[in-house]
């Protein structure tokens, strides 16, 4: 691990580490702010996924959260979207290959040598935060767009490592948006009952659960509804019995403003459900 850049930020330090991924076979960065209370205890850690285009450094650079994260005492680790590098698959549209894993683990040629970011988030990036960070054991996960996809369906099919989950603007039918269907069909093939495992309305559906859910929409987002449809997922939240809070901001977009508004609201949800 190579430690790439440090910062001090609000008292907190802001880091960029880079490694060698055995899951992704190929060179990758995350970022990880280290709030001060982490140098005399151990500290919760919340990770947040981002959307397609994205690398570490969207979050880390335009959301802000550094101020809260230090003032709750919380490790954020904000690591990249997809495998990547000259060797690796690609796509020349944004939103497949480089820059678009969509947190899953690609069963389809050419992707799935290296596009396994559900196992690298869920396994080797926990064991790697673990062995190096001041940690207590209690993890969160939220996230953006693809990234929001992501934190939910990496915290329902996980509920034993993650104890809280949070999106902003996030693709929630995959299966039954372009976004998602093009890129379950590059990773997944033509089975629709293998794109169910990533689909976090298909898996409320069939049962999974979190304690509790906070989603926030901007209701001037060009995305919304076609590509996130939050109406349908509400729908099965309701019929399912999960607590799901959809907050419908007037005005708001899909960008990281947005995200730097709402950002003290979602890191002390976390905090609160960290600190059960
Ligand atoms: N380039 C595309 C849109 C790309 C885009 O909006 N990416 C979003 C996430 S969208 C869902 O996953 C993003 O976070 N961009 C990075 C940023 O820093 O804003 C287009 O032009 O349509």
């Amino acid at each position: 691990m190579k430690k790439t850049e440090s910062h001090l930020i609000f008292g907190g330090c802001q880091q960029v580490w880079q490694h060698h991924s055995n899951t992704l076979d190929c060179l990758i960065a995350f970022s990880a702010f280290i709030p001060s209370k982490a140098e005399t205890e151990p500290c919760p850690v919340l990770y947040f996924l981002s959307g397609l285009t994205c690398n570490e450094q969207n979050f880390t650079t335009k959301s802000g959260f550094q101020r809260y994260a230090e003032e709750l005492g919380i490790i954020v680790i904000a690591p990249d979207t997809s495998p990547r590098g000259e060797n690796i698959a690609d796509d020349p549209n944004y939103d497949l290959g480089q820059g678009a894993g969509f947190y899953l683990n690609a069963t389809e040629e050419p992707w799935m040598k290296n596009f396994k970011m559900y196992d690298y988030i869920t396994n080797e990036l926990r064991q790697i935060v673990k062995e190096n960070f001041n940690t207590n054991g209690k993890q969160g996960i939220f996230g953006h767009s693809m990234g929001g996809l992501g934190a939910l369906v990496l915290a329902l099919r996980n509920p034993d490592i993650y104890q809280s989950v949070s999106a902003f603007s996030p693709i929630l039918t995959p299966s039954i948006v372009t976004w998602g269907e093009k890129a379950f069909t590059a990773y997944l093939g033509n089975n629709k009952d293998d794109w169910k495992q990533y689909d976090p309305m298909q898996l409320i559906l069939s049962g999974k659960v979190a304690n509790e859910i906070l989603i926030d929409q901007g209701l001037a987002d060009p995305f919304y509804p076609a590509q996130l449809k939050p109406e349908m997922f509400a729908d099965a939240c309701k019929k399912m019995g999960i607590n799901t809070t959809i907050r419908y901001q007037d005005n708001y977009d899909h960008s990281y403003y947005f995200i730097a508004t709402f950002i003290e609201d979602h890191i002390k949800f976390h905090a609160k459900n960290l600190s059960k």
